[in-house]
């Protein structure tokens, strides 16, 4: 059984000291930008965007690489809240190295990193040791997410001070639920005086033991314990009159249920400082997958029911959900091939989002525009980071995107070292050509690679 996987060459190294993309569709929520122009990076900065853009000198230029952008999209690079990158502790399932390789691969150019390390990450120590390592390897940015509580047990407050000098940019016991309402009081109270937000894994534990998936009819007839809806409810509704109290920067977890959303809705209506994210699989999959036992279906929380999905649809179209994370959760085989009741919950999400949620775009369920914000802007607000943009005299953050490209997701290819994910072997639509992290390329594929090695000129189309 194979645990680890040998590691894949990285596809280009180099970042040309001269970018320039002629005829790409260019879609920057935070500029109002939606409109085919030529786009031009000079030394990792983006110094002009617009139609003719790419003069004739520009695009002759000796050091110049063009792409020609027609029927692709640019977008800002993305920025996600919520991953599991494993190290320290459980590098078989994946470490920074990979998991940063996987968020590149993906279109990120930041990700936040939760701390249900082994150790837990809630120290000063451990927080330095993520940034050091992740500054060695390149590529993404990682931010730490330090513990609310030592070692994720949900009774003493961690350090918050001393992680966030070291760079944490928000306090979660992600994994685990802080289920007292006393210590999550001083916790909002604590983290609101370092203006920190506090990520909340909504689950009451008492409602939740030996589940295995969403309560609900399928769970009767496949014999599985249940995780009823109104285990996250009751969490969220509760912290929801703690961020009121406290006036505490307070953001929800994966929210998974119809009930939290609505619960969500009334909070934001009552300008209460609440912010939350929805997965992809939660937006896309239902219960169903689990039928057959896949234990790559089996995540926190459950996939509920066509319900939910459509209630998250629509959360996320209109703003009440802001953000979109992927809970990157690594696992590897000795978590997954065995009995459903023994498999560890959880998914890998970095390299899927693009060819997962392009569907829904493509279905009308979402515009191109508020995905691209829920990948960007909103998730930068929450942690308080200035969101890629694709203005003039930013430093180049951004992902190429071929929305029309249909493939199977092919696990030969995927940079995670782990395989669980239900969207294995599947064909989906829409895949990430290229992306750029701190002005540099951080990941180009090879469509990419034959472009830019061909010879320069008035471009033919892309095949
Ligand atoms: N989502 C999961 O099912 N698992 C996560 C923990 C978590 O996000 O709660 C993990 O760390 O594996
Ligand atoms: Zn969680
Ligand atoms: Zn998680």
């Amino acid at each position: 059984m194979a645990v680890s996987h040998p590691p894949r060459p990285h596809l280009l190294h180099g970042t040309p000291s001269l970018l320039v993309f002629t005829g790409v569709r260019a879609v920057d929520p935070a500029q109002r930008l939606d409109e085919v122009v030529d786009v031009v990076i000079e030394d990792g900065v983006i110094t002009r965007v617009g139609r003719g853009a790419a003069t004739e000198d520009v695009r002759q230029a000796e050091r110049a690489q063009v792409l020609n952008g027609q029927g692709m999209l640019l977008v800002p690079a993305f920025i996600d809240l919520h991953a599991h990158l494993r190290e320290p502790g459980q590098e078989y399932k994946e470490d920074i190295a990979s998991g940063l390789a996987a968020a590149a691969a993906g279109g990120f150019a930041h990700v936040c990193v939760m701390p249900n390390t082994r150790p837990v990450n809630d120290t000063r120590a451990i927080t330095e040791m993520m940034v050091a390592r992740a500054r060695e390897v390149g590529g993404p940015a990682l931010h730490p997410i330090g513990a609310i509580t030592v070692g994720q047990k949900g009774k003493e407050l961690a350090e918050m001070a001393d992680m966030k000098e070291a760079g944490a940019v928000a306090v979660s016991d992600d994994g685990h639920c802080v289920t007292s309402s006393a210590v999550m009081r001083r916790a909002l109270e604590y983290a609101s005086t370092f203006d920190m937000p506090v990520i909340q894994h909504a689950e009451d534990h008492a409602l939740t033991e030996g589940a295995q998936m969403h309560e609900g009819a399928i769970s009767t007839r496949l014999g599985l314990r249940g995780w009823p809806r109104v285990a996250e409810d009751i969490i969220v509704a509760r912290d929801v009159l703690l961020a009121e109290v406290t006036g505490a920067r307070y953001h929800v977890a994966h929210v998974s249920s119809l009930g939290a959303v609505r619960i969500l809705r009334e909070a934001k209506g009552r300008g209460i400082a609440v912010t939350a994210e929805v997965t992809p699989h939660h937006l896309t999959l239902t219960d169903e997958a689990v039928i057959g036992y896949d234990t790559v279906c089996k995540v926190n929380p459950p996939l509920r029911e066509q319900a939910d999905v459509d209630a998250l649809r629509e959360a996320l179209a209109d703003g009440t959900i802001d953000v979109i994370a992927t809970d990157h959760a690594p696992h590897s085989s000795l978590e997954k091939d065995c009995e459903f009741a023994e498999a560890s919950p959880g998914m890998i999400g970095l390299e899927l989002v693009v060819p997962v949620l392009l569907g829904l775009v493509r279905s009308g369920a979402l515009s191109l525009g508020r995905l691209v914000d829920a990948l960007t802007r909103a998730p930068g607000r929450v942690i308080g980071l200035g969101a890629p943009t694709l203005a003039v005299g930013q430093r180049a953050e951004l992902c190429l995107i071929d929305p029309e490209r249909r493939y199977r997701i092919d696990p030969a290819r995927l940079r995670s070292k782990s395989r669980n994910t239900p969207f294995l072997g599947r064909e989906l639509v829409g895949q990430v050509c290229l992306t750029l992290a701190g002005g540099r390329v951080v990941f180009a594929d090879s469509l990419v690679e034959a472009q830019s090695s061909a010879p320069r000129g008035p471009g033919g189309p892309v095949s």
